[in-house]
């Protein structure tokens, strides 16, 4: 299947003349479908999108997907088109088809079942040592599917290791001082020792006014902005926690030789909660870091260099093959939900990167699912117990 993103706001659209459907998946005649496709080749950006707004996609099975309007110019949920690419098809076909993948898949989730495992041990110790386990509280706010599952997935992890974990769940009607008061509440339980605000949050609330009130002993998510900016050496002291995907994604590479020292690293999105830190972790492992954000004007050139990729944008197959340079490592952060039905929970995550693609460039690459994801599960639980050995004296900073 050949998937081609176009570069159109809906107003350049609107001046295309293309005609706009409410329906999410709209077929169209071939006729169109070819004007529209000469146009993406005449205006050569397939496989870009831009950001923030809709975009519309063209499949060779004559169908067109335009995510619904709404004015024009919000940012507008990119839906693949889960109805024509069911669940294990590549979404967009390699441009290097003949080649063949040598890459090595590098398995976040056996990774972090090994780390579990040992965490599960070092919980039993702690009980046996002071009577009590790791405790971990996380807040939900609202009802997104996928946050409900990220939440499930985190606390079936720590049933898993030993960690008890507490989930008040607030409807997304909820205030900023609703959701303050959880905190506070949780803040002041000795049986918590580390709390988790479940983020994105809905709009009326702010989020850093949020995370900000999260005990610095207890964020074991490790993005209360004074850790970050602690982090970032803006202040004097240590971050009391590191956030746990950029942890998950230096530990990856640790645990499979790949050394950064030396090394040309990208990091291509650069929010609180991933992309900047995971910017600060390498370079703090002495790569030479560059960020790629959505003004970056010739992403590409940095990425080509680079001997480490990592990607964190929630724009799926962002990073294609020939972004690489060949033999680069590369780290999918991304997870975009996409709706599946024939997925349980009705939705499946896809990452940033054009994995078909990527692998045959690649001399490593971390998949989506089983790559970065349940990494950042097993460090949440890692900071959880880290936080707990510390209220009781088991382990110094
Ligand atoms: N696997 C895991 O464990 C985790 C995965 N994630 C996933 O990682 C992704 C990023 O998460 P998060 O950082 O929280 O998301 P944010 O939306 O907060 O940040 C995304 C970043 O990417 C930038 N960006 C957007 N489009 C582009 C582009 N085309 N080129 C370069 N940069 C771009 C944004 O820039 P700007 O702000 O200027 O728009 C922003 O800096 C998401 O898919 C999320 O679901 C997140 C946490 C854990
Ligand atoms: N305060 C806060 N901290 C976060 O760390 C945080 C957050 N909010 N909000 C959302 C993002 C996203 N995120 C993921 C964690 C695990 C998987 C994960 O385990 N994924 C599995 C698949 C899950 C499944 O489908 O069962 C995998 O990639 O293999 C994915 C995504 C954490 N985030």
């Amino acid at each position: 299947m050949v998937v081609f993103f176009l570069k159109w706001e809906w107003r350049e659209a609107a001046e295309m003349n293309v005609a706009f459907e409410k329906e999410a998946v709209v077929p169209v005649m071939r006729r169109t479908l070819m004007r529209e496709r000469e146009e993406v080749s005449r205006q050569g950006v397939g496989g870009v999108r831009t950001r923030g707004f809709c975009s519309a996609v063209v499949l060779d099975d004559d169908s067109l997907l335009r995510p619904p309007i709404n004015g024009g110019t919000s940012k507008v949920p990119f839906w693949l088109p889960y109805l024509t690419s069911p669940t294990r098809r590549p979404l967009v076909s390699p441009t290097n088809a003949g080649g063949h993948s040598t890459a090595l898949k590098i398995d976040g989730k056996a990774t972090s079942q090994e780390i579990k495992r040992d965490l599960s041990k070092q919980v039993a110790w702690m009980k046996e040592k002071v009577g009590s386990v790791p405790g971990l509280a996380m807040i939900r706010v609202g009802d997104r599917k996928d946050s409900e599952l990220y939440v499930h997935v985190k606390q079936v992890a720590c049933e898993e290791v030993g960690i008890k974990s507490f989930v008040t769940h607030l409807p997304g009607s909820a205030s900023e001082d609703d959701l303050l008061a959880v905190i506070q509440r949780f803040n002041n339980d000795s049986r918590v020792h580390g709390i988790l605000v479940q983020l994105p949050l809905p709009n009326h609330i702010h989020q850093n006014t949020v995370l900000s009130g999260v005990d610095l002993e207890k964020d074991v998510d490790g993005i209360n902005p004074i850790n970050v900016g602690r982090l970032a050496g803006v202040e004097s002291s240590d971050p009391t926690f590191v956030p746990c995907t950029p942890l998950g994604c230096i530990e990856l590479l640790s645990r499979y030789g790949i050394s950064m020292e030396k090394k040309e690293a990208v990091v291509i999105g650069c929010s609180n909660v991933v992309g900047f830190p995971t910017a600060v972790l390498l370079q703090k492992n002495k790569a030479s870091v560059t960020i790629v954000e959505v003004d970056t004007p010739n992403p590409t050139e940095a990425t080509r260099r680079a001997d480490i990729v990592v990607s964190a944008t929630g724009v799926p197959q962002l990073v294609r093959g020939n972004w690489l340079k060949p033999g680069a490592v590369v780290i999918d952060v991304g997870t975009t939900a996409i709706e599946d039905p024939e997925m349980e929970s009705g939705f499946r995550v896809i990452g940033d990167v054009c994995f078909e693609e990527a692998e045959r460039v690649a001399s490593a690459i971390t998949p989506v699912p089983g790559g970065v994801g349940p990494m950042t599960t097993a460090m949440l639980l890692s900071n959880t117990l880290k936080a707990a050995q510390r209220r009781y004296g088991l382990t110094s900073r």
